[in-house]
């Protein structure tokens, strides 16, 4: 009856419809090693899809679609360690983005404890029962620059659709730039057999070529080795097809310029402690991304991004996928 009495309590204090919305004390062990005491928030859909949200980090563990299928890839050896980043799921990074500076790689904003943000505003209020609001704020977050900023997580989950809407505001008195990037582990089959369309043609940053500059010359991204890039100015809607699955990961995005592409491949999975020897081969991180051009803020702005991702069933013609139909065909 105490332990009943706390779980409410925990629900009024988050704010949540207990028959709509579930928080669970543990992660679930189906997801490799993560089996640590983190509070997390189940999203659920009519349909059937879910997602499940860690306060640490603001970081999305799972999103499976109607037919109970994981959508986002968690590492094998993905483990809980306080100060560290989960491997896997989806994150937002924010401050700083690569290994440029002297602060945190990709941002700490993935390993402090987020909370439930009650005044959402100017977004409206949630009042459906696939959303949730989280919050991070600066105050006893020990990062350098910028000093005084609240991060606002948006995360609502619909029929074969993830959204994501991040914020930051400068609470501080003077003006700071950032970096921001939503690290997106997508579950595919087999990465020799995953392809990304929408970023031909365009220019990118090799982080594997310290930081070089190039144009994009295939037809399609394909992964044969190691990649990191930054492709600059990408367009709002990009397709990353797993021709063995037969599924299409559709990625619109808005007022987040940049596209990361990175798989580490057999070599650099070996040294990544919290991923397994062949994990590489069954995620690819396709993140939306503004790094290039830091986002500049005053005292009191605002900024907003959105991310959505959804699914669509893909198949072969004659042995090629139509990328017109892909990006523009499924709606
Ligand atoms: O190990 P993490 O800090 O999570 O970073 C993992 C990877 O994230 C990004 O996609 C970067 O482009 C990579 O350079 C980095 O290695």
């Amino acid at each position: 009856m105490k332990l009943l009495r706390s779980f409410f309590g925990f629900l009024d204090w988050l704010q949540l419809d207990w028959r709509r919305v579930k928080v669970k004390p543990f992660v679930s062990n189906s997801r490799g090693m993560l089996q640590q005491q983190l509070p997390r928030i189940v999203l659920t859909d009519p349909n059937g899809s879910s997602a499940e949200v860690l306060l640490y980090g603001g970081h999305i563990v799972s999103w499976k679609n109607q037919r109970k299928e994981e959508l986002l890839f968690m590492s094998s050896k993905a483990k809980w360690k306080q100060h560290k980043a989960i491997r896997g799921g989806i994150s937002a990074c924010f401050a700083r983005f690569g290994d440029v500076g002297s602060v945190e790689q990709n941002g700490m904003t993935r390993n402090r404890m987020w909370s439930l943000d009650r005044d959402p505003s100017p977004l409206p209020p949630i009042n459906d029962h696939s959303s949730i609001d989280l919050i991070l704020k600066s105050t006893g977050v020990d990062l350098k620059t910028p000093r005084s900023f609240e991060l606002r997580l948006r995360i609502s989950l619909s029929a074969g659709n993830l959204i994501l809407i991040p914020r930051v505001r400068n609470t501080d008195n003077k003006p700071f730039s950032f970096a921001f990037s939503l690290c997106n582990y997508l579950s595919v089959s087999d990465i020799s057999e995953v392809r990304i369309e929408g970023l031909e043609t365009l220019d990118y940053v090799d982080n594997l070529m310290n930081r070089s500059r190039f144009t994009e010359q295939a037809d399609a991204i394909t992964f044969d080795g190691e990649t990191d890039r930054v492709y600059l100015h990408s367009p709002n809607k990009i397709a990353i097809i797993d021709h063995e699955k037969k599924r299409t990961f559709v990625l619109q995005k808005n007022a987040l310029p940049d596209s990361v592409v990175w798989n580490p491949w057999n070599k650099k999975a070996k040294a990544l402690p919290d991923l397994g020897d062949d994990d590489y081969k069954m995620m690819i991180c396709v993140n939306s991304a503004a790094i290039d051009t830091p986002i500049l803020l005053k005292p009191s702005e605002e900024w907003k991004g959105y991310q959505e991702i959804s699914t669509v069933s893909s198949s072969y013609c004659s042995g090629q996928l139509d990328p017109n139909k892909v990006l523009h065909g499924f709606q």
